[in-house]
């Protein structure tokens, strides 16, 4: 008939008998009952895979990340509660934290400043993860940095002092460079002494005392140059993630408002800058320079 659809679906042929020597037309129901199986266990292994991973990954406490490596972030900052542990110390009104909180920046150190700092932390290497600049080059520092690489180090803190005092409405001149501030070199060989072990649940203010404001400059990316390594704010209930970027900033008060860790690094390198203030002259360090 003229009016005969085309694209209608041809009946299948008749399927022939199957003769003796020739393949059969179509796959006999042993292989579909097979194959039927194969995409069974298939799925059945994926969900058990994925229930395991969530497993895992909820397994200390929900899980959120502040911020993606792969995103550039301009500026970010979570007010919370300041602790105690501020009363228990000389306060100095104008710097001691009455706001307190968290903030990440990509925004105020580029990539290529952050490469210029991981070439010399790349000179670091003495199977030790952290490096106090003087101890450890003594009269040498001088054949490693030049007076430029010393001025990009106080242009760099500089810059990140500003933000946080901006970021907690304090003066910048209230705040004072202080000890330790050093290049960090993690990988995953074996720490050497208590000091290296890294990933341990602390309080900045408790490790070290004289802290009001950590900061850290992230030299390298998470996931491209090392695996693990993220950093770790351990909220009650709920834990929040930091994943390091080349240039990326971050800035918190340093009491157990802020207990934090970092996790264990498994493969590759991992560089960071520890620049850490205090709001007590007495405890203040001048900037690195060359004699
Ligand atoms: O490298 C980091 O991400 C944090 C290191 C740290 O917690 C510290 O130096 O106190
Ligand atoms: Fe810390």
């Amino acid at each position: 008939p003229p009016c005969a659809r085309r694209s209608a679906p041809a009946a299948p042929p008749p399927a022939p008998a199957p003769s003796p020597g020739s393949a059969p037309p179509s796959p006999p129901r042993e292989t579909r009952w097979r194959w039927l199986k194969v995409v069974f266990l298939l799925s059945s292994a994926a969900v058990g895979g994925l229930l395991g991973w969530s497993y895992l990954s909820a397994e200390d406490g929900v899980t959120e990340v502040l911020a993606r490596h792969s995103e550039n972030l301009q500026d970010k900052f979570i007010e919370i509660p300041c602790s105690e542990d501020y009363d228990s110390h000389k306060r100095f009104e104008g710097c001691t934290p009455r706001k307190c909180g968290r903030g990440v920046t990509d925004a105020v150190i580029t990539r290529e400043e952050a490469s210029i700092l991981d070439l010399h932390s790349g000179a670091l290497s003495l199977g030790k993860h952290f490096v106090n600049l003087y101890r450890y080059f003594g009269d040498k520092i001088q054949d490693i940095f030049t007076e430029e690489d010393f001025a990009l180090y106080r242009d760099v803190r500089q810059r990140i002092q500003q933000r946080i005092a901006q970021a907690f409405g304090i003066s910048s001149a209230s705040m004072y460079l202080t000890k330790p501030t050093f290049f960090s070199r993690i990988n995953n060989t074996e720490a050497k002494t208590t000091h290296d072990e890294y990933w341990h649940p602390h309080v900045d203010k408790v490790t070290y005392g004289s802290f009001d404001y950590t900061s850290l400059l992230y030299l390298s990316d998470y996931t491209e140059d090392f695996g693990g390594g993220r950093f770790v704010f351990m909220d009650a209930g709920s834990n929040k993630t930091i994943e390091p970027r080349a240039g990326r900033v971050s800035f918190f008060t340093s009491g157990s408002e802020n207990l934090h860790r970092v996790e264990k690094v498994h493969w590759g390198t991992r560089y960071a800058i520890t620049i850490s203030f205090t709001c007590n002259p007495d405890h203040g360090i001048g900037d690195p320079v060359l004699m």
